[in-house]
C-alpha cells in the first residue's frame, strides 16, 4: 500500500510547515483514550501507522505471516508510509485526532435531527448512544416551566422509563437551566376559582415530583446555568448533577411566599445539614456552583468553556456500562426510601396549596408580574 492510499496523509503533506510540538502529539495520544465512539478499523489503522511512524520511524519488523490478518494489516499500514519523516506523522497524527475529536464534539449537544422524539412542544427529547436527553426549550423565557411543560416532562420521563436507554439526562436550552415554576401559571383560573386552581395545581406537583421520586434509572442533571426554585430542589432526587461554574442555586422560597417542595424539606438538610439546608430553603441563600458541590447538592463542577464536551464524554461512557446493573444498583439506593419521599412529597404539595391561597404568596407572584420585583 502506497502512501496515496490514504488521502488524509495526502491532504495534509502540504501542511508540513506547521510542526506539531511534542506536547501536542502527546495530548493527542491522550485524547485518542477518551474517544467513546469507536472510530472504524480504517481509521485506527491510520492513527496506528502514524503513531508507529512517529515514535519509532519507517517499519522495518518482518512481515507477519498471511494468517496472522490483524498484524499484517498494522504492518501494511505502516509500511505504505515508506519513508515519511517523525515530524511530518506526528502533525498528521495530531491533525486526525483533532479532526476526530471535533466531529465527536460537534454531535454532543446537538442531537441529530433523526433523534428527535416527535410530539413535545416545551421540550426537545433526544435518544441516542444509550442517553435519552430532555431539554427544557423555552430558552427566551429562561425555561421557565409552564402547567403544559411540566405535562410533558412527566410523559418524557414515563417514556424514558422504558426506551432502551442506559441513562436520563434533564438539562436546559439557552443560557439558564430553568428560572422555576412560570410565574404565570397562577394567573389562568378556572370556573371554580383560586381554590380550584391551588388544589389543581396542588396535584400536579405531588404527580410531578412522584415522577422523579419512581424513575428507575440513573438520572443525571446537566445544569448548563442559573436554576431557581423547583429546578434547584428536584436535585437532590438526581443520580447524579453535573454543573457549569455559570450555573447558581436559587430557592427564594419566602421571598415568594411559598414553602419547599421536590422533596427538599427533607431531602436538602440529609444532604448538606440542617443549617445549611435553612440558609437555601428559608432565606433563600443564592449558592454558586462551587458552593453547592461543596455542600453536596451538586457532583462535579466544570469550566463553562469545556462543560458540554466534559460532561458529555462521561456520560457517554457511563451509558456503556451493563444497563441492569446500573438500574438495579440505582433501585436499592432509592427503595430504602421512597415511600417516605412519597409521604414527604404529599405533605410539601399540601402545605403549597394553602400557602399559594395566602395573600404573601399572591403579593409577590403580582410583583413579578407587574415587574416591580425580580429575584
Ligand atoms: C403546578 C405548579 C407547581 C409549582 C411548584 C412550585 C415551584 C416553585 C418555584 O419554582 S419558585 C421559583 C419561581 N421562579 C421565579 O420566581 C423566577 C422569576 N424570574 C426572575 O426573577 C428573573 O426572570 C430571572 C432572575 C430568572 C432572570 O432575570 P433576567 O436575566 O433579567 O431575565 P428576564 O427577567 O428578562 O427574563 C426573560 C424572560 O423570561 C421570563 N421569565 C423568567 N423566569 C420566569 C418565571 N419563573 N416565570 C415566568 N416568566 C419568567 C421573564 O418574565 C422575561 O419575559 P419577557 O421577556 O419579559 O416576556
Amino acid at each position: 500500500m502506497q502512501i496515496s492510499n490514504f488521502p488524509v496523509l495526502q491532504m495534509h503533506k502540504s501542511q508540513t510547515a506547521m510542526r506539531a510540538s511534542q506536547k501536542d502529539f502527546e495530548s493527542a495520544v491522550n485524547q485518542m483514550k477518551l474517544l467513546t465512539k469507536d472510530p472504524g478499523n480504517e481509521m485506527k489503522l491510520k492513527l496506528y501507522a502514524l503513531y508507529k511512524q512517529a515514535t519509532e520511524g519507517p517499519c522495518n519488523m518482518p512481515k507477519p505471516g498471511m494468517l496472522d490478518l490483524i498484524s499484517k494489516a498494522k504492518w501494511d499500514a505502516w509500511s505504505a508510509l515508506g519513508s515519511l519523516p517523525k515530524e511530518t506523522a506526528k502533525q498528521n497524527y495530531v491533525e486526525l485526532v483533532s479532526s476526530l475529536s471535533s466531529s465527536a464534539s460537534s454531535s454532543q449537544g446537538k442531537p441529530d435531527a433523526d433523534s428527535k422524539q416527535p410530539g413535545y412542544e416545551t421540550l426537545v427529547v433526544t435518544s441516542e448512544n444509550g442517553i435519552t436527553k430532555i431539554m427544557l426549550n423555552r430558552p427566551t423565557k429562561k425555561n421557565a416551566i409552564t402547567t403544559q411543560m411540566y405535562q410533558e416532562i412527566m410523559l418524557a420521563l414515563e417514556a424514558a422509563a422504558k426506551d432502551d436507554s442506559a441513562i436520563t439526562v434533564l438539562t436546559g436550552n439557552g443560557d439558564y437551566y430553568c428560572s422555576g415554576n412560570d410565574l404565570n401559571n397562577f394567573t389562568d383560573i378556572p370556573p371554580g376559582g383560586v381554590e380550584e386552581k391551588a388544589k389543581n395545581s396542588a396535584i400536579l406537583l405531588r404527580d410531578f415530583v412522584g415522577c422523579f421520586i419512581d424513575f428507575p434509572k440513573p438520572l443525571i442533571a446537566v445544569v448548563n446555568g442559573p436554576a431557581v426554585g423547583i429546578s434547584v430542589t428536584l436535585l437532590g432526587l438526581f443520580d447524579i448533577v453535573y454543573a457549569s461554574d455559570r450555573a447558581t442555586f436559587h430557592t427564594p422560597f419566602s421571598h415568594l411566599g411559598q414553602s419547599p417542595e421536590g422533596c427538599s424539606s427533607y431531602m436538602f438538610p440529609k444532604i448538606m445539614g440542617s443549617a445549611k439546608a435553612a440558609e437555601m430553603l428559608i432565606f433563600g441563600k443564592k449558592l454558586t456552583a462551587r458552593e453547592a458541590c461543596a455542600q453536596g447538592l451538586v457532583t462535579e463542577v466544570f469550566p463553562d468553556s469545556t462543560f458540554q464536551k466534559e460532561v458529555w464524554t462521561r456520560l457517554k461512557a457511563y451509558s456503556k456500562l451493563p444497563p441492569n446493573a446500573m438500574r438495579i444498583s440505582k433501585q436499592l439506593i432509592r427503595n430504602v426510601e421512597k415511600e417516605k419521599l412519597h409521604a414527604i412529597n404529599s405533605e410539601e404539595s399540601s402545605v403549597l396549596q394553602g400557602r399559594w391561597l395566602s395573600d404573601e404568596c399572591t403579593n409577590a407572584i403580582m410583583n413579578f408580574l407587574s415587574r416591580k420585583a425580580k429575584l
